[in-house]
């Protein structure tokens, strides 16, 4: 199957170029870039001499003749204009932006850029892998979901569908290192700025709070607005969230934690954590593992979930794969079953 690639020179588009280089089943057909004619290894030297393609220009209908799948790994309110480019051609398409992830008028008002026609939103299927297998096998075009969404929905998910918790109480602590900003210069992820420091930013405001509200309440539609706060960790790598929700009866964690075992006993890249263990963004570095761990509080009747993945992975390029290899029908594990990072 040939697969491209655009927007290769950022850090989602090398993220799916190293994962795609080993992949058995895919062959990086090409790779663009608004820079041609330049080797990538260029723009990324640590794939000099493994990787020699040179950067083309972007034209969709000679992407689609050459090409089973083209992966858009480009700005918001970029990757919507090009998914609307590729809907007259036969490909199938998987977006890394926020731009197929909401109804318009969501999606103008969150994310201030000119929304996707209606005709071309409504096709795109929202790519949680583990949720949503059915219709990704047999999607067109994918919303990958956001990589903050990613790691809180897989950890609320199994309280919510089975509605075990007060529909008004969720709060998400968030937290991601800088390599979630995307490679281009900017003040806060700078060196100086982020390192030794910690910050909230966009309180309240914050783009995938809608997304993460459309799913919860695809799972129980007496879901309320949340509480979603998100930081910026002095890493590269990782995110971690830390949502903390109000339990309808008291539960014991064991109890809690064998719902969780059962929900995902089929999912190869969902690691639930035994009692009085819980994760670490090193833990899940590199691999497109998310892993959860838990506690309920007797005293508050509160449940504390924590999950761990790495942003560029199962936040991005390696969930992106996870729905390619779902689409054509392979394991969902296929090229990606490698043990993470660590230390
Ligand atoms: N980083 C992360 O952890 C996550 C990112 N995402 C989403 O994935 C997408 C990519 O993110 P990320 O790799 O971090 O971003 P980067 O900023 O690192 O890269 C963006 C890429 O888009 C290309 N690009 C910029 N402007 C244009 C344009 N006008 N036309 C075509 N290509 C353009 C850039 O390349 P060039 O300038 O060379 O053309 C670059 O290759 C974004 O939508 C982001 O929101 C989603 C989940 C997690
Ligand atoms: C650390 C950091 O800045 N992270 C980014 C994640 C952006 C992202 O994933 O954007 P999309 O919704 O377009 O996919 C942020 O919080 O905005």
């Amino acid at each position: 199957m040939n697969v491209s690639i655009i927007g290769t020179t950022g850090y989602g588009g090398a993220e799916l170029l190293r994962i795609l280089h080993r992949h058995p089943e895919f062959n990086i057909q090409s790779i663009h870039s608004t820079k041609e004619d330049l080797p990538i290894w260029m723009e990324y030297p640590h794939l000099y001499e493994i990787i020699d393609d040179h950067l083309q220009s972007i034209d969709p209908a000679k992407i689609a003749k050459q090409s089973d799948i083209v992966f858009l790994a480009t700005p918001s309110g970029i990757s919507g204009k090009l998914a609307s480019e590729f809907a007259s051609e036969n490909i199938k398409v998987i977006d890394l932006s926020g731009d197929l992830r909401l109804p318009a008028e969501t999606y103008q008002q969150w994310y201030k850029n000119e929304p996707v026609h209606p005709a071309i939103s409504e096709k795109a299927v929202y790519g949680l892998s583990e949720w949503h297998k059915e219709e990704i096998k047999s999607a067109n075009l994918i919303a990958n979901p956001g990589c903050y969404p990613t790691a809180a929905l897989l950890s609320l998910a199994p309280v919510v569908q089975e509605n075990l918790i007060d529909p008004n109480s969720i709060i998400i602590d968030a937290k991601s290192g800088v390599s979630g900003a995307g490679r281009s210069l900017n003040r806060t992820t700078s060196f100086s700025e982020a390192n030794e420091n910690f910050r909230a930013y966009k309180v309240n405001e914050h783009q995938h709070i809608p997304e993460i509200e459309k799913q919860l309440l695809r799972w129980n539609e007496e879901i309320h607005p949340i509480t979603f706060t998100t930081h910026l960790l002095p890493i590269s790598r990782g995110i971690m969230t830390t949502s903390y929700v109000q339990l309808k009866e008291a539960y014991q964690t064991s109890q809690l934690l064998d719902l969780y075992k059962e929900t995902y006993k089929d999912n190869s890249f969902i690691r639930i954590r035994p009692e009085n263990n819980y994760p670490s963004v090193k833990e899940v570095a590199g691999s497109n593992y998310c892993d959860i761990g838990l506690h309920a509080d007797t005293r508050t009747g509160r449940l504390t979930i924590i999950s761990c993945i790495d942003n560029l992975m199962k936040g991005a390029a390696g969930q992106a794969i996870q729905n390619a290899n779902i689409m054509c029908g392979l394991n969902e594990t296929t090229g990606l079953d490698f043990i993470p990072l660590y230390p």
